[in-house]
């Protein structure tokens, strides 16, 4: 980056020469990578290609990697994953509460539960919500604790098409008005260019595309003019020969999730 821009972006999240291996394996092979402020940004890749890694790094959950490079982050750190993590036996407001106390503290959970469109449901049992109510009181949870860095891990990986479309717009807008840093880890491209101002892929343990992304908001799957960002993702991750199902074919889009190639084998849990 120039250096002029770098003093018109404060970074949020700055790596250097990040590099992590498992059992001799490379799975991230110096990394170096700038996050600005307030930026949302995702991050495709094949499955295996090291992306919860990356994500982990960056939360600071993997004390491994810090020695390996330059880590910078902020402190106040919200990580959301693929499955809400509520705990079970715990009601929804005190789950998005969760070691915040007092009267303010429940005043920003209920805003915040409000804002995912959970009002009314505080005193419910995580086992009576659904897949998406779950991930909205995850968001909340997030949310009530001010992230300058959201953290996103497949978050609507388990969602059904057109409950991650509703989540998809429900981000977007929350991003709108609190403006964190965003990364978001997606095996989605659909995903990724519609709500990312920024796709990275990671592919061999380096960040193998760096695509802005240059259309309004909010976005539709149907826009044509995505179609490009859409064709340049794919022959990034290898998978052009797929372009007939991809392509802007005049269908919505909405079910592209289900007939493109799933990566799920490691997709469960990142832990
Ligand atoms: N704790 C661990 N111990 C050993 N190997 C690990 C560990 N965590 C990750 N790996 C390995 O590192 C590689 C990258 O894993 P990672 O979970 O980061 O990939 P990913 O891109 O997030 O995949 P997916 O999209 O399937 O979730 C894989 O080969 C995985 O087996």
């Amino acid at each position: 980056m120039a250096p002029h821009a770098e003093q018109l972006t404060r970074p949020a999240v700055q790596l250097r020469g990040l590099t992590r291996s498992f059992d001799g394996h490379t799975v991230l092979d110096g990394i170096d990578l700038d996050l600005p402020a307030g930026q949302f940004t995702a991050l495709l890749g094949h499955s295996g290609s090291g992306k919860s890694t990356l994500l982990r790094a960056v939360a600071g959950l993997d004390h491994e990697v810090a020695g390996s490079g330059q880590l910078t982050a902020p402190s106040r750190v919200s990580v959301v994953f693929q499955d809400s993590r509520l705990l079970p036996w715990q009601r929804v407001l005190d789950n998005v509460l969760l070691g915040l106390d007092g009267k303010e503290a429940e005043r920003r959970g209920r805003a915040a539960l409000a804002e995912v469109g959970l009002a009314g449901r505080e005193r419910a049992w995580p086992n009576e919500l659904s897949g998406g109510e779950a991930q909205r009181a995850a968001l909340a949870r997030s949310l009530v604790r001010e992230p300058e860095l959201l953290l996103a891990d497949e978050p609507f990986g388990a969602l059904d098409a057109l409950t991650r479309i509703r989540m998809h717009t429900l981000l977007r807008e929350l991003w709108e008005r609190h403006r964190p840093s965003v990364l978001l880890v997606t095996h989605d491209v659909d995903e990724a260019i519609v709500l990312a101002d920024r796709v990275l892929v990671l592919d061999e343990g380096r960040i193998g595309l760096d695509l802005t992304i240059d259309r309004p908001h909010p976005r539709s799957y149907r826009d044509p003019l995505l179609g490009e960002y859409r064709e340049r993702l794919l022959t990034a991750l290898g998978v052009t020969e797929h372009h007939d199902h991809h392509g802007t074919d005049g269908t919505d889009g909405t079910d592209r999730a289900d007939d493109r190639p799933q990566h799920h084998e490691h997709a469960e849990d990142p832990q």
